[in-house]
């Protein structure tokens, strides 16, 4: 199936008729404990900045999370929304990542059901363009991109035991034996999805009685969204492996609308460059990219909110300038014409 192509309009303003009410959206990440994912979340609030985003940043952050932490997060114009964690049955999984266990939290925003759609990002992904038209996909359906399969991380699955990827099928086809291929599999770092409180309890009791796996809510997304999942392009959440793993089926570089920063040492404010693949030049690239817009201050909240002010009083005052020219030249008019009588 090839991922559903979405109609990119562009426009950065919500594309609403004039009778219809706007309707409410938001971007949406997670954040736990008191690490330095803050500074991923503060270089995303800033990159949909720069891509003009017409809508806020809203963090859904773990009690861990400490004051200082948030009030960065406001000062950048993010929405913080504290969470309680969500855990999964007790069992003896051993996730692919042993932290992966704080990230069933992430659940908690199927609760935010004051927007009617959100998009979900991790914190280490960056938004390079404007994708709000993501928001005018049709309802009813769950987007995100098709992971892969190829990374270590995957060591303990089936499809890695044979050398199966979604993303080549035909490479190694899914023996008859073994049944039919697994369902298409998105990658939980980004997705567009539609907060009811029915489907919140619903995952809520489902994780109760679903036993752990490998990518713990990720696959528990998987198993729970695959009835309405709809595969978008690769634009849309650049896996980082899928560059050494599947360059064929990615796009050039400034061609790239969200890049997930998830391989093995690519987390960008903490990159040495030393791990597998991380001396690649199109990483890189990509890490300067991160960096470039992390260290423009120009995108921090507060220099945006000031030179939006400073615009206003200027606009404000050249409104004042016309009113008055007009005033003098109504009264020029005024003077010299007829008399109505
Ligand atoms: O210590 C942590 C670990 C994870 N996260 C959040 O959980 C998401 C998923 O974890 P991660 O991105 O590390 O998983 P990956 O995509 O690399 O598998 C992160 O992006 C963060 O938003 C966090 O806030 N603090
Ligand atoms: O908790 C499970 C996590 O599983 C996913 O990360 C994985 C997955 O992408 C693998 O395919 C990669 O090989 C691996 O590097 C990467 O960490 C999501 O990105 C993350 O948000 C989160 O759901
Ligand atoms: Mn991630």
């Amino acid at each position: 199936m090839s991922p559903t192509e979405i109609t990119t309009n562009n426009t950065t303003s919500p594309t609403t008729e004039s009778t219809e009410i706007p309707k409410k959206r938001a971007y949406v990440t997670f954040l736990a404990g008191n690490g330095d994912y803050v500074k991923g979340v503060v270089g995303l609030a800033k990159g949909l900045r720069k891509a003009n985003s017409a809508y806020p940043l809203v963090v859904a952050i773990l009690p861990d999370v400490p004051e200082d932490h948030r009030q960065i997060l406001e000062s950048q114009g993010c929405i913080v929304r504290e969470i309680e964690p969500v855990y999964p049955p007790e069992n003896q999984t051993r996730f692919a990542m042993a932290y992966y266990v704080i990230n069933y939290s992430k659940l908690r925003i199927w609760e935010f059901v004051e927007y009617e759609k959100m998009i979900y990002l991790d914190g280490d992904i960056q938004v390079f363009d404007n994708i709000d038209h993501l928001f005018d996909a049709p309802d009813g359906h769950f987007y995100a991109v098709m992971d892969c399969f190829c990374e270590k991380t995957w060591s303990d699955s089936a499809q890695y035991k044979i050398g199966y990827c979604q993303q080549c099928p035909e490479k190694v086809q899914w023996p008859a034996e073994m049944g039919s291929p697994p369902p298409l599999y998105f990658n939980a770092g980004m997705f567009v999805f539609e907060p009811h409180l029915l489907t919140y309890f619903d995952l809520l009791d489902t994780v109760k009685v679903t036993p752990p796996t490998s990518f713990a809510e990720q696959d528990f997304l998987n198993m729970y969204f695959r009835e309405i999942y709809k595969p978008i392009p690769p634009i849309y959440n650049l896996v980082l492996a899928m560059l050494w793993r599947h360059p064929e089926n990615v796009d050039t570089l400034d061609k790239l609308k969200v890049v997930h920063y998830c391989a093995a040492g690519s987390k960008p404010w903490r990159f040495t460059g030393k791990e597998e693949n991380m001396d690649r030049e199109d990483i890189k690239i990509l890490v300067q990219k991160w960096w470039d817009i992390y260290e423009d201050e120009s995108l921090d909240y507060k220099n945006i909110n000031s030179s939006a002010m400073a615009n206003n009083e200027k606009l404000g005052s050249l409104l004042m300038e016309a009113l008055k020219k007009d005033e003098e030249e109504d009264v020029v008019h005024h003077r010299n014409a007829p008399s109505a009588a």
